[in-house]
């Protein structure tokens, strides 16, 4: 269980200052998909790396699992996994070597790390290029090598900022269907996307938000009905037109 409560963000540089999350709150539950829907510059990535302990909020609160991800942030990130679909692998490790490099670095024993290779070689069918050097890898062998990387220590909560951005449609089947699997597992997950479809197929919980506030919070179907809709994308532009944001939805 993940829980945020009126989470600020600011970023200053000289010239300006961007609130890039504005007083954002939602719970995402075991064994649901919340997905966090916005455009471009909403805030999205921002509010993924607080509760992953990447940034600290100049206000607010991130509990995962009753940790808070300020004052409790080692125990935060034992149980969870934070992905993106831009995490770049490279250099001459192979995936195995990444894999047991992680999982020692998680403290993990090392029959343990052992079978978490083969289980995830197994269920990402990287058998193939387990021993490849990861930056000869193509970029949908490198995703998959990450995704194991990122879930070696079998977190509680998975973490997946933009899930399929940039993937060929088998590899982004694979993701999507890896999610789902763990939803059955009972894992908590988060995702942000701007592609309504992935949400449509994915998501049990949505929560929409548009320059740093989140306006809408609900479960999918909880949301339809509200709007009278039955399209995730018709829904997303109605949204935007109550907010006065149709120019940049
Ligand atoms: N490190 C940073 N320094 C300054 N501004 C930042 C930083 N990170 C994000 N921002 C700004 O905060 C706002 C929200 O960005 P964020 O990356 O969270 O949005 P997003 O919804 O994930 O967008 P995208 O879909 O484009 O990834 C944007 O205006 C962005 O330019």
């Amino acid at each position: 269980m993940v829980e945020i409560s009126s989470i600020e963000k600011t970023f200053e540089s000289r010239k300006k200052k961007v609130k890039a999350v504005d007083g954002v709150s939602f719970k995402a539950q075991p064994g649901r998909i919340y997905g966090l829907l916005g455009p471009n510059g909403a805030g999205k990535t921002t509010t993924l790396r607080i509760i992953a302990t990447l940034l600290k909020p100049d206000s607010g609160k991130a509990q995962v699992m009753g940790f808070d991800s300020v004052k409790d942030a080692t125990q935060v990130r034992k149980r969870i996994g934070f992905l993106t679909s831009d995490m770049k692998l490279s250099g001459n490790l192979t995936p195995r070597e990444l894999l047991q490099f992680f999982g020692e670095l998680n403290h993990m024993q090392n029959g343990d790390i052992k079978k978490a290779i083969r289980e995830m070689a197994e269920y990402l069918d990287m058998g193939e290029f387990l021993d490849k050097q990861v930056g000869k890898l193509s970029s949908g062998m490198k995703q998959k090598a990450a995704m194991a990387v990122s879930l070696i220590h079998n977190p509680e909560v998975i973490i997946f900022d933009e899930p399929t951005n940039g993937l060929d449609i088998l590899t982004a089947r694979t993701v999507t269907e890896f999610l789902k699997d763990y939803r059955r597992q009972g894992k908590t997950i988060i995702i942000s996307t701007h592609i309504m479809a992935v949400a449509e197929k994915l998501c049990d919980n949505v929560g929409i938000i548009f320059k740093g506030r989140l306006v809408e919070n609900d479960s999918l179907e909880g949301l339809y009905g509200k709007f009278n809709e039955d399209n995730l994308e018709d829904l997303f532009f109605k949204v935007a037109e109550r907010e006065g944001i149709m120019e940049n939805a």
